[in-house]
């Protein structure tokens, strides 16, 4: 293949993460195009390509039979060349607390594309810094994508926690003819405010119970009237032997908008500070009114960039990881994002996408 055959991503622009990584190659399926990503996460303290990289990587190569260079460990440097998109069972068993919906982040668009449905086992971590915990996964990624007419199943068979891992999700995915262009405009009324606060291993149920009070006080406190549940959840042995804590909740509104806020336990939990964590997260969204919140922002982009005709979210400030995404999805794709921030603070994100079809159903 000539050098000027690929498209040259540089891993370093803005955020110089993963994440630019991960939607090129996405991309780079999708559209069939070869791609080279240079100075992988190059702004991270451990540069290059870390077990969750690799092992997205590589299925990647497996499910577009692709030609790819570059696929060691610390690697800063990957050529990928896919073929095709074959529809299968996958398996990954990263056999670290790699972030099992990073690798998810990375396939589920590709399959989406595939001829008939894929399974995809991956065995890591459920619930890991700096990534989607499984249950927003769940709980906010999948009711928005369904606004593009997509779709996914994913169930929890093992939760995996740092630095053991040993999580295993399933994910089925259904291929799509295209994407509808998703619209993300009108907030509505909040009706529905929820969560679920969990511990496994040898952290008592107590611990839950903590963030489910200090959440609930949170809403209240700032909504008298706004009814708010979270439930508490003590993992069985059967799904996971090893310690771990963390709470996801989401805000429902009659404009179809669900948002999500999330905290984590780490070395020292305290169930009250995970709970007001995430509540406090959620208010901030909710107080703005914003219909897409910080973090789907950046996992929407490759959607809003592929769609037939014009999406639209109406969100807070742009991060820097949703500005890195724009960046990448504009060079791999060639569609053009506008970004407007309207008086009240809110930013508006628009695109004509691509009109990517389905060519293999
Ligand atoms: N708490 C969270 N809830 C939902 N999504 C999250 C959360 N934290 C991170 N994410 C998402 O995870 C992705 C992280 O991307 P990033 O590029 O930082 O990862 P990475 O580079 O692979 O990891 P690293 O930080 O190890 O380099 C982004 O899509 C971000 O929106």
């Amino acid at each position: 293949m000539d050098a000027n055959d690929f498209v040259e991503i540089d891993g370093s622009y803005l955020e110089g993460g993963g994440q630019a990584l991960r939607n090129a190659l996405s991309l780079s399926c999708i559209l069939g195009k070869p791609v080279r990503v240079v100075k992988i996460r190059a702004n991270r303290p451990n540069p290059g390509l870390s077990h969750q990289h690799l092992h997205g990587l590589d299925l990647l190569r497996d499910i577009t039979n692709a030609d790819v260079v570059g696929n060691v460990l610390l690697s800063t440097k990957v050529e990928f060349t896919p073929r095709t998109i074959l529809d299968n069972t996958y398996r990954v068993d990263t056999r670290t607390a790699a972030s099992i919906t990073l690798i998810y982040q990375m396939a589920l668009p590709v399959l989406l594309f595939a001829g008939r449905s894929s399974r995809l086992i991956v065995s890591g971590g459920t619930n890991v810094a700096f990534a989607p915990p499984v249950e927003y996964m769940q709980q906010v990624l999948l009711p928005n994508l369904k606004r593009f007419g997509a779709g996914f199943e994913l169930k929890v068979q093992q939760y995996g926690f740092y630095p053991r891992g040993k999580g295993t999700c399933q994910l089925d995915v259904q291929p799509v003819a295209k994407l509808n262009a998703g619209q993300f405009m009108d907030f509505g009324r909040i009706n529905l405010v929820s969560g679920v606060g969990f511990c496994a291993g040898r952290l008592p149920v107590n611990i839950a119970i903590d963030m489910q009070q200090t959440a609930q006080r949170e809403i209240h406190r700032l909504w008298p009237e706004q009814e708010c549940t979270i439930e508490t959840v003590k993992h069985s042995p059967e799904k996971t032997r090893d310690n771990g804590a963390g709470i996801l909740m989401t805000a429902n509104t009659t404009g179809g908008v669900v948002l999500g806020a999330s905290a984590l336990g780490k070395k020292r939990i305290d169930g009250h500070v995970l709970g007001s964590e995430a509540s406090c997260q959620l208010a901030e969204y909710m107080r703005k009114e914003i219909c897409v919140d910080d973090y789907m922002q950046d996992q929407l982009i490759i959607y809003m960039a592929l769609a037939v005709g014009r999406s639209r979210m109406r969100t807070g400030r742009l991060t820097k990881h949703t500005r890195t995404a724009i960046h990448v999805a504009e060079q791999m794709t060639g569609v053009k994002f506008d970004v407007t921030v309207e008086p009240g603070g809110q930013t508006l994100v628009t695109c004509e996408g691509l009109g990517q079809l389905n060519k293999l159903i």
